[in-house]
């Protein structure tokens, strides 16, 4: 672990000897946190001391409660004085107000009611958000964009926040400029008092993340973590993820997941990454035909249904989820990175106040245990919060991306920042996976392109269309309905069905005489494993993640030992590069 304001290292702490206030300590045991990651021992200390803190850590590394603990408990502190809005919490997007939101209602729960706590979104109408402030909540989080048009509108009133606020924390702070709030942010500051504490975390580092240091922090303490594991230093994709290419032909891509999949060379939970809305239609409505269920996440679907479709995914009521991730943002990020002049940021930003598209980045999905890049990102940023939505909190992960012609710059790139950064220079990071065999993906090639022969534009068109509808229905009954009830929320199945073909029988498994011995042995070499620990490796129903979160030592052992199987396979990769 290092600071960059260049402390020594400190002794490992338990969140008892944080000094934390024992309401916190109570809503911490009752989530199972064991203790602090490093990003928290080392943060909540200096927030506690009140300094202004700039803290830089892993995806996954627990940033949300480094901040949360600390602010939470000085307004615990202070609650004869907790009136008016006293903390604000700025995040990018609306799933993230949601997410942070839930982290933080799960803090208070032991506090009797003496903090009130709001996350406006620009989803919300006006009537709920003026609702919402009318009750003078002490936490509001929001992103940049709400809380701007609330100070604009009079909903939020800049005096009385320049009296009240203290404590400012811009959240993902390495997106909140590419998705164009530097406007918003510049307005805000200017109601924020001098004494007011500012904190800003982010998982990379950027040009963008010191601008808002400059705008918003006052002589901040940096705080840079990194961990050392053996001989290698690695800073920006959590040690415990496993990275991997497969090349192959572009037309190709389609083949070589089935072969991951129907072999189970990946482990579920997968989270499949594409860069366009009709390539991830495309792969639900393939996938379909071999009775292999998915579900498709893009910032098209109503932010009801998205929201709930991240429930349902990390409840464990699906094993796949293809997700789009906003490609407008990482071009954003490619012309900042080449230092271009955004002149349509103003344009995309009134497109990004009505979307918030930002549908999975910095989201915390539970028990993803494999990433696939069906399409490889377009920036080094967009790998790692991709392949940062596996290895969370300490826990093993492996990311799989497809690597086609026209993919080398980028991959070169990767290899710049992984290897650079682990400081041996040269050293690959990203290895071809082991388990896939020529043999294994040729077994699969007719039946594969027979049936992407059948997934047409039309068909794509067709479905696509289809789950709008269908999901603007969910989202109104969600809304209107679901609100008292959410235990009627299960009723609503985000993983049907889309094709109008009936999926044939014969193509949901793989006959004797198609199968490749040796790919067929790693499949059953990764099965004994889930078994040999207790896990099934069928689906990943809800009832048997409840069982296997009840005991978290089953479910980092069984990753690692899969991690271990992985690599005793690699042999293979060399006899049969695909
Ligand atoms: N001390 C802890 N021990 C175990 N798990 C933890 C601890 N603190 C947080 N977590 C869990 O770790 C996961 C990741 O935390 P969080 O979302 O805060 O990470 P992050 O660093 O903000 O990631 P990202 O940069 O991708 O947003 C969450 O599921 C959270 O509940």
């Amino acid at each position: 672990m290092s600071h960059g304001d260049g402390e020594d290292e400190e002794e490992a702490l338990g969140f008892e000897e944080l000094g934390l206030d024992p309401r916190l300590l109570r809503a911490i045991a009752k989530r199972g946190l064991p203790k602090p990651t490093l990003i928290q021992q080392t943060a909540i200390p200096r927030i506690l001391e009140g300094k202004d803190v700039v803290g830089r850590a892993k995806t996954g590394s627990g940033k949300t409660f480094a901040y949360l603990l600390p602010m939470i408990h000085k307004l615990l502190a202070h609650t004869e004085n907790a009136t008016g809005l006293k903390a604000l919490v700025l995040v990018p997007t609306r799933e993230l107000c949601q997410q942070v939101f839930d982290e933080l209602e799960s803090l208070l729960n032991f506090s009797g009611g003496v903090l009130t706590a709001v996350q406006l979104t620009t989803s919300m109408s006006s009537a709920v958000v003026k609702g919402a402030v009318t009750r003078r909540p002490n936490i509001v989080v929001s992103t940049p964009g709400c809380v701007a048009s609330c100070i604009a509108d009079g909903t939020i009133s800049a005096p009385s926040l320049k009296e009240s606020l203290a404590t400012l924390v811009l959240d993902e702070a390495d997106l909140l400029l590419s998705y164009g709030y530097e406007e918003d942010l510049q307005k805000l500051v200017l109601h924020v008092p001098p004494r007011c504490q500012c904190i800003l975390m982010s998982a990379t580092t950027s040009a963008d993340v010191d601008k808002l240091k400059k705008l918003v922090l006052h002589d901040p303490v940096t705080l840079t973590l990194t961990e050392v594991d053996g001989s290698t230093k690695d800073d920006v994709v959590p040690s415990t993820v496993q990275q991997f290419m497969v090349r192959c032909e572009a037309e190709d891509k389609l083949l070589h997941l089935l072969t991951l999949v129907r072999f189970e060379l990946i482990q579920k939970k997968a989270l499949i990454f594409v860069n366009a809305i009709d390539t991830s239609f495309k792969i639900k409505l393939f996938l379909e035909q071999f009775g292999i269920k998915s579900a498709v996440l893009n910032a098209e679907l109503p932010q009801n249904s998205r929201l709930h479709i991240l429930k349902e995914f990390n409840l464990g009521l699906f094993d796949y989820m293809i997700a789009t991730d906003d490609g407008k943002s990482d071009k954003l990020e490619t012309e900042d990175q080449a230092g271009g002049k955004l002149k349509n940021r103003k344009k995309l930003k009134k497109r990004i106040m009505d979307a918030e598209f930002g549908v999975v980045r910095g989201v915390d999905f539970k028990n993803v245990y494999t990433v696939v890049n069906f399409d490889l990102p377009r920036t080094v940023t967009g790998y790692i919060h991709r392949i940062g939505r596996t290895g969370r909190a300490g826990n093993a992960g492996v990311a799989v991306s497809f690597v086609c012609e026209g993919d080398e710059g980028l991959l070169s790139s990767l290899e710049d920042v992984l290897s650079g950064d682990s400081g041996n220079a040269g050293e690959k990071r990203i290895l071809p996976f082991p388990t896939i065999t020529s043999g294994a993906v040729e077994s699969l090639r007719y039946r594969a392109e027979d049936v992407a022969r059948g997934v047409t534009k039309i068909s794509i068109r067709e479905a696509r269309a289809k789950e709008l509808k269908m999901e603007i229905l969910n989202s109104e009954r969600l809304k209107a309905h679901f609100e008292d009830n959410p235990a009627d929320l299960k009723l609503l199945k985000h993983d049907k069905p889309l094709s109008k073909r009936q999926p044939p029988q014969h193509l949901r498994s793989v006959p004797e005489y198609l199968r490749d011995a040796e790919v067929m042995a790693a499949g059953k070499a990764m099965k004994a494993a889930n078994a040999a620990i207790g896990r099934p490796s069928v689906s990943y129903t809800k009832k048997r993640k409840q069982n296997w979160e009840q005991d978290p030592l089953k479910s980092i052992g069984v990753r690692l030992l899969v991690g271990v199987i992985l690599v005793a396979f690699s042999p293979l990769a060399c006899c049969h590069s695909v």
